[in-house]
């Protein structure tokens, strides 16, 4: 189908069914074909992997990684896009499909659709879970983000978000992306934008551009966090006025837990001069300072 057809195609269906795309879900359907064997192709997906998609959407891109995968686990919000795709992936046995929100909150992922694909996993040994989706861009940070603290860690996510947030996650230190959220998903993962596209990719247009991400997941970095959830904490809270100095920052992080002169002490010991901005540290010197903090207030959380 050329993307005139299948956008016609996808206007007619969602006519007749009622449906307006929603922009509050972010309902912006990918019609470039090639750019959906493209998200499929940077997922790599093989007979072992479990994938786990969240926004069914029509269905089209599940079907194509239902070809390649062992089972896809797919997640749809709208209950009619949930019928328009189920339509579609009736041929498809080992398709499960699941109309919920795939977040229970800002922080963290849906108990069901873990649940679903912890079973997926469990059926065969050698299973690995991979993210594969065109995300609903509202969601996209949360989801990327918390799929890093499930119980079942994911091998590799392969996403379209928009090119913003890719840039953010990719970004390095000094440069004005460089967040707490680069330092999370490199400190556990090598990520790299495949591939930046237009509006004109999708329909209806969003008013932003889009990219591909891919993010593989590196067990021995992982490995070398000793407690992710307190250098996730850390790092967030540091990273709140990341410009300032990093002394007036953990200060007023660690506020109640450690004092001015503790504080001085960490930082004499990491060789920080007064005027170290918190924007300068890359992920490694972040993680050797977060172990001296923590040595200092194991019992600190946000
Ligand atoms: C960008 S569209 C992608 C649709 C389809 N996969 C495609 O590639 O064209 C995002 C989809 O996610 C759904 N969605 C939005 N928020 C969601 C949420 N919190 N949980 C599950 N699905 C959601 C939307 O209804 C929409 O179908």
């Amino acid at each position: 189908m050329s993307e005139r057809q299948t956008k016609s195609f996808l206007m007619q269906r969602l006519r007749e069914i009622g449906v307006q795309p929603a922009s509050r879900h972010g309902q912006n359907f990918l019609i470039d074909l090639n750019l959906v064997e493209m998200i499929v192709s940077s997922g790599d997906l093989g007979p072992n992997d479990v994938v786990l998609e969240i926004g069914t959407g029509t269905g089209s891109l599940t079907a194509l990684m239902a070809q390649q995968a062992a089972e896809v686990v797919t997640v749809e919000i709208d209950g009619h896009l949930y019928e328009l795709a189920s339509e579609q992936l009736l041929d498809f046995d080992n398709v499960t499909m699941l109309q919920l929100d795939a977040l229970k909150n800002k922080n963290r992922f849906n108990p069901q659709v873990m649940e679903v694909v912890g079973e997926r996993l469990e059926e065969a040994p050698g299973r690995q879970l991979k993210l594969v989706a065109n995300l609903p861009y509202n969601v996209a940070t949360p989801i990327l983000s918390n799929l890093l603290t499930c119980e079942h860690t994911p091998h590799s996510m392969v996403a379209t978000i928009q090119k913003e947030l890719a840039e953010r996650i990719v970004a390095q230190p000094w440069s004005k992306d460089y967040s707490a959220l680069s330092v999370w998903m490199q400190s556990q993962c090598d990520c790299e934008i495949v591939r930046v596209m237009p509006p004109s990719v999708f329909w209806p247009r969003p008013k932003v551009d889009s990219a591909i991400i891919r993010i593989v997941v590196n067990p021995e970095k992982r490995e070398a966090i000793p407690d992710r959830m307190y250098f996730h904490q850390f790092v967030k809270s540091i990273f709140l006025h990341r410009r300032k100095f990093l002394r007036a920052n953990v200060t007023s992080a660690m506020k109640k837990f450690l004092s001015k002169e503790q504080v001085d002490e960490v930082l004499e010991q990491m060789n920080f001069g007064p005027d170290t901005r918190t924007e300068q540290l890359d992920v490694d010197t972040l993680l050797t300072f977060t172990e001296k903090i923590r040595a200092l207030a194991p019992d600190w959380s946000l």
